[in-house]
């Protein structure tokens, strides 16, 4: 449910700015939020989404990096002995992270990206949402797939961090167009 205190109110007079200045039109991305545009990405095609997701909001982008990469081995999903099977099998682990947000008070909204492991966000997404304090930001997952749905991953992030400001997510295919991420941005209300 949308937060009815925004603070990114476009009338507040410290944001407020000329009709010209201020004109929003579909794909030039015009905003009073700061975005963040945070993702998790094997084989690029999280990193692909993330790309338009930038492009639509102006966002920064971040690349969520684990600490011990993921090699091909790691990835093969037959095989229970492989590591993101592993990991994705016990809810408790945290793959340690390299590198940190720059200055990451200063976003107002997060949009936090993964490949869809056995149908869940993969580990090292629970990693960094708890390796940031994220209380009055609004946080949207999106992910790519083989062909699940984001529902099962995404309502599993909102009851393990039921404190945080969730706004619906989505799936984004290899298909999904600019457009269509521009129309699902501007449903957000987050500019
Ligand atoms: C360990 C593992 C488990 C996966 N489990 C699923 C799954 O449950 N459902 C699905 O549709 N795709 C699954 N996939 C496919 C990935 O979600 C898909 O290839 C994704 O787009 C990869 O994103 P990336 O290129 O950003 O790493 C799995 C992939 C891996 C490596």
């Amino acid at each position: 449910s949308e937060n009815s205190s925004d603070n990114n109110t476009k009338t507040t007079p410290e944001t407020q700015q000329s009709a010209s200045t201020n004109e929003n039109t579909d794909n030039a991305p015009s905003s009073n939020s700061k975005i963040l545009v945070a993702y998790f990405s094997c084989t690029g095609n999280t990193e692909n989404a993330a790309q338009k997701i930038a492009t639509a909001t102006g966002g920064d982008l971040y690349a969520i990096t684990p600490a011990e990469p993921y090699t091909a081995d790691d990835l093969r999903y037959n095989d229970d002995t492989t590591r993101a099977t592993k990991e994705q099998h016990d809810t408790s682990i945290r793959p340690a992270l390299a590198g940190t947000v720059d200055n990451f008070q200063q976003y107002d909204v997060i949009f936090v990206g993964y490949p869809i492991w056995w149908d869940q966000a993969p580990r090292v997404i629970n990693t960094f949402l708890e390796s940031y304090d994220f209380s009055g930001k609004k946080v949207i997952p999106f992910c790519t797939s083989g062909g699940s749905t984001i529902t099962n991953s995404a309502n599993q992030l909102k009851s393990t961090y039921s404190n945080m400001n969730w706004l619906d997510g989505r799936l984004i295919g290899r298909s999904t167009s600019q457009d269509e991420i521009a129309a699902w941005i501007d449903s957000l209300n987050i500019k």
